[in-house]
């Protein structure tokens, strides 16, 4: 049996299974590479909300990615989660150290409104973070924090993906989930234009789904596949992966990250 490509997520851990850390590994075990993470912070969570979050110290992130890196090597990386400005940059140090893709989810708040990232980490992540993304991948919310585009309809989505494109990142994928009707996205370097479009699933188990995506391009990209391919898969994959999902808890379920092995669909 071959190796596996290694990917590393940089994210925080979701004590509920669907989003996070637990989410980006689920989702790299269903599409076949090795999953290896860096703990950027503990959330208690479920599918109500977020009852409490704790930020792991600079230090520990910094051990975490080297123990990783130098020894085991990895051939895509992962953010999400960062929680502070100190952590936006302290990651965006060590990416600059690493000859992989990097996918960056500038996760800002969960799917309730709870923050996961401080008000005062925003410029770090537009000037630090975003610069050293192959793909950065915001949701409707997070384009109008980095860059004040407020997205109300596809046509808008254009503009939003430029505005981010001018913080550096090699290619935008603006996730049009939030929007009414089909669930449409982006995805674009500034020359080439790729529209994803799938039939929206409305079931509510939708907790993670961002998650789930960048972590899916994260795995296709550690394959060699190219940036259009990986996000097409990926999008594939979160689709099949929403409709899926199952009720847990009260609130917000997750989607099923092991569709593909239980369902004829694989
Ligand atoms: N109800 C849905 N049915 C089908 N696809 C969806 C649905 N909701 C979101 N998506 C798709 O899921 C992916 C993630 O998009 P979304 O906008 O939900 O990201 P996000 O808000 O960052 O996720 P999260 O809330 O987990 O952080 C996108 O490809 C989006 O189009
Ligand atoms: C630790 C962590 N990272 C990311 C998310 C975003 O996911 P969602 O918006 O679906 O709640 C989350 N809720 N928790």
């Amino acid at each position: 049996m071959g190796i596996p490509p290694r990917v590393l997520t940089v994210a925080g851990s979701d004590s509920g299974g669907g989003a996070g850390i637990q989410a980006d590994l689920k989702t790299m075990l269903a599409l076949g590479v090795h999953g290896m993470s860096v703990l950027t912070a503990v959330t208690a969570q479920n599918s109500l909300g977020v009852q409490g979050a704790w930020e792991l110290p600079a230090e520990a992130v910094r051990a975490q990615f080297r123990s990783v890196v130098d020894d085991i090597g990895v051939q895509a990386v992962k953010t999400g989660m960062l929680a502070s400005a100190e952590l936006v940059e302290t990651v965006a140090g060590l990416l600059a150290g690493v000859d992989a893709p990097v996918v960056v989810d500038p996760v800002g708040v969960s799917k309730h409104g709870d923050a996961l990232l401080a008000a005062s980490a925003l410029d770090a992540v537009r000037t630090k973070l975003l610069p050293a993304a192959t793909v950065a991948t915001p949701n409707l919310d997070e384009v109008a924090w980095l860059t004040g585009v407020r997205v109300r309809t596809e046509s808008d989505l254009r503009r939003a993906a430029d505005a981010v494109l001018s913080h550096g990142p090699r290619w935008a994928l603006i996730k049009g989930g939030h929007l009414a009707g089909d669930a449409v996205d982006l995805l674009t370097d500034g020359t080439e234009e790729h529209w994803l479009r799938a039939v929206r699933h409305d079931n509510r188990h939708t907790h993670g789904t961002g998650c789930t995506l960048a972590s899916a391009i994260a795995a296709r990209l550690a394959q060699g596949r190219s940036v259009p391919e990986a996000v097409a898969d990926a999008k594939d994959y979160v689709t099949g992966a929403i409709a899926a999902g199952f009720p847990l808890g009260g609130g917000i379920g997750p989607v099923d990250h092991g569709w593909r092995f239980r369902d004829h669909r694989n």
